[in-house]
C-alpha cells in the first residue's frame, strides 16, 4: 500500500505529554506500553487480530516535516528543544506483537511498546486506531464466514464503509478473517485479494428489456456470467431469462450459466424456488449469491432454521462498518518505567476489579493440550520460563482457588518482536500466509469458545509470579 507520513495523526495530548517529558528532561526515561481490550464485541467468546502490518508501515515512516513542525511551532505551546527533538526524530523503541491472524482474548498483552517514553507516547493513537479497526472486522469476517458454513463469502462493503482506508483496509482486515474476495478492486492492487463480483440493477435497467441485459452480459464475459434476477421479478422474469440466456446465448458457445444473484425479498423462499427452476433446467452447478443487508445471524438463519439454498453470500454493510458493535475497545496502558536501569512495574488500580491492570513487562504464553487445541493463555513475566516436561498449575486470576493442573502441554510464546531498537527485524508474512495462520489458528479453538451465543469464556490465566506481583502492587497502594 502507499507509504503516507502520518505523524500527526496523534492525540493532540500525546505531544503535549511528551513536550512535558522533554521540558522535565525526561526524554530518555524507557517505560513499556502494553495494547490490551477488555471484551468481545458482540459478546463473542473470541476476537481475530489484525493492523500489525499497518503499524509496521506508520513506525517506518514516523518522521516530522518542516511543514509539521512549522504547524506545531504555530500553536505556540512547544518548547524549541522539543520541536528540534520531533525534527530529528528517530523511533528507537523495542516493539513486540502477537502475530496478525492469531485468535486473540481478553486481558492479554497484544502488542507491547518498550522504549523512550516520549516515542510510546506518540504511537499510542495510530496503535490503537489500526489494531482496534482491522481487528473489529476482521473478527466481524470470521464470525460472518464461520456462520457460512464452508459457503463463500464475498465482502461489498466499500460504497457504505466510514471512508475510504476503512474500504481498502476493511477488506483486508475482512480477508484475514476469511471473505474469500472483494468488490473493492484498489484492495486486489493492493494486497492482491480477489476482485469479484456479479452486476448492478443499473445494468438491467439500462437495457430496454433484461433479456437483452442479461445476453449482452453473457456475451461480454462466457465464461463468468452471474445474472442479478431480481430487478422486476425474479422468479417470474429474472431466473427464466437467466435460463433463456442459457440456452440461447452459452450453450451455443460451449458455455454454461455460471451463476444468478439475489438481492431483495425472501431469500430462502427465493433460494429454494430459484434452485429447484434451476435444477429443472438442468442448471444444476448454476450458483445462487445472495445480498442484502446480511450479517452473520441472518445466514444462520437462513442455513439452519430455512434450509436456504443459497452458495455464496455477499455481505457488505453489516460487515466493512461492523455495525452491530462498532467498537473494539483495545487500551494502551503504561506497565512499567525504568528507574535506575531497572525496570519497575505500574499499575493502574480501580474498584472496578477487571479494569486494574496488570503490572509488568510481560509475555504471553498459549498453551495446547496433547491434540494441539488451545486451552488457556498464561500472561507471564517477560523472562519466566516454562517447563514444558513439568506439570503446570493453571488458576483463575480472579478466582485463584479454581484451579487446574495441566501436563503434555506445549506452551507458545505469542509476542514476537518486531522492532529492536527501532529497526525492523520482522519478516512481514504475506497475507495469503496470514489468512492461512489465522484458519489454522481458528481450528485450534474449541467450538465451545466459537459459537455466536454464550460462548464458553476461553482462560487468560496469570502466572503465579506475575499474581503474586499484582497482589503485592495492590495491597500497597491501597495501604498507602
Ligand atoms: N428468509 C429470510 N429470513 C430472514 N431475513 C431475511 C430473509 N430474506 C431476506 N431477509 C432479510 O430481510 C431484510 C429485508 O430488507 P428489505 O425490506 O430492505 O429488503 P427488500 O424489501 O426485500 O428489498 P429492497 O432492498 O429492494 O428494499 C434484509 O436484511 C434481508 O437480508
Ligand atoms: O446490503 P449490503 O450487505 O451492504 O450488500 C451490498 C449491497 O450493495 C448493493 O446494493 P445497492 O443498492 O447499493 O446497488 P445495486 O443497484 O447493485 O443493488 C448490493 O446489491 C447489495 O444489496
Ligand atoms: O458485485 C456485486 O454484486 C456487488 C458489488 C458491490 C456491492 N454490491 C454488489
Amino acid at each position: 500500500m502507499e507509504k503516507r507520513n502520518l505523524s500527526l495523526l496523534t492525540d493532540f495530548y500525546e505531544l503535549t505529554m511528551a513536550n512535558g517529558f522533554f521540558l522535565d528532561g525526561r526524554e530518555n526515561e524507557i517505560a513499556v506500553f502494553d495494547v490490551f481490550f477488555r471484551r468481545v464485541p458482540d459478546d463473542g467468546g473470541y476476537a481475530i487480530l489484525a493492523g500489525l502490518e499497518s503499524i509496521i508501515d506508520y513506525i517506518e515512516n514516523l518522521k516530522f516535516t518542516a511543514e509539521e513542525i512549522e504547524f506545531l511551532r504555530s500553536k505556540k505551546i512547544f518548547s524549541e528543544g522539543f520541536l528540534n527533538y520531533l525534527a530529528n526524530f528517530k523511533f528507537t523503541s523495542d516493539v513486540f506483537a502477537i502475530e496478525e491472524g492469531t485468535p486473540i482474548f481478553p486481558n492479554e498483552p497484544i502488542f507491547v511498546i518498550k522504549g523512550p517514553i516520549i516515542e510510546c507516547q506518540l504511537i499510542e493513537t495510530m496503535v490503537l486506531l489500526s489494531y482496534n479497526h482491522q481487528s473489529l472486522i476482521a473478527t466481524k469476517a470470521s464470525r460472518i464466514v464461520r456462520e457460512a458454513k464452508g459457503r463463500a463469502v464475498l465482502e461489498f462493503g466499500a460504497r457504505r464503509a466510514h471512508s475510504y482506508d476503512a474500504a481498502i483496509i476493511g477488506a483486508r482486515s475482512a480477508y484475514i478473517g476469511g471473505v474469500i474476495g472483494t468488490s473493492n478492486t484498489i484492495s486486489d492492487m493492493y494486497y492482491g485479494i480477489p476482485a469479484l463480483g456479479t452486476m448492478a440493477h443499473s445494468y438491467v435497467q439500462s437495457f430496454d428489456s433484461e433479456y437483452e441485459a442479461f445476453k449482452s452480459y453473457a456475451l461480454n464475459y462466457p465464461d463468468n456470467t452471474v445474472l442479478l434476477v431480481d430487478t422486476y421479478d425474479t422468479l417470474n422474469q429474472g431466473v427464466p431469462n437467466a435460463i433463456k440466456v442459457h440456452n440461447e446465448v452459452l450453450v451455443p458457445m460451449g458455455k454454461k450459466l455460471k451463476g444468478i444473484r439475489i438481492d431483495s425479498g425472501d431469500l430462502a423462499y427465493l433460494s429454494k424456488k430459484v434452485r429447484e427452476m434451476l435444477d429443472n433446467a438442468g442448471l444444476t452447478e448454476t450458483t445462487i449469491t445472495v445480498s442484502n443487508s446480511l450479517d452473520e445471524y441472518l445466514i444462520r438463519d437462513l442455513i439452519v432454521h430455512q434450509d436456504a439454498k443459497i452458495d455464496t453470500f455477499g455481505v457488505g454493510e453489516r460487515l466493512i462498518t461492523a455495525r452491530s458493535e462498532a467498537v473494539f475497545g483495545g487500551v494502551y496502558k503504561l506497565s512499567a518505567i525504568e528507574r535506575n536501569g531497572i525496570l519497575v512495574p505500574r499499575i493502574k488500580i480501580s474498584d472496578n476489579v477487571a479494569k486494574t491492570t496488570i503490572p509488568g513487562f510481560k509475555q504471553v504464553y498459549r498453551f495446547y493440550d496433547e491434540n494441539n487445541m488451545a486451552i488457556a493463555d498464561v500472561i507471564t513475566l517477560f523472562d519466566e520460563v516454562i517447563d514444558e516436561s513439568k506439570p503446570y498449575m493453571l488458576f483463575d486470576p480472579n478466582a485463584p482457588w479454581k484451579e487446574k493442573l495441566v501436563s503434555n502441554f506445549k506452551a507458545v510464546p505469542l509476542l514476537t518482536k518486531i522492532f529492536d531498537n527501532g529497526k525492523l527485524i520482522y519478516k512481514k508474512p504475506s497475507l495469503k500466509e496470514i489468512r492461512a495462520k489465522k484458519e489454522q489458528l481458528f481450528g485450534t479453538l474449541w467450538k465451545e469458545v466459537i459459537r455466536l451465543q454464550n460462548p464458553h469464556e476461553y482462560y487468560v490465566d496469570l502466572s503465579k509470579p506475575l499474581w503474586d506481583l499484582r497482589q503485592e502492587m495492590i495491597t500497597k497502594h491501597r495501604s498507602r
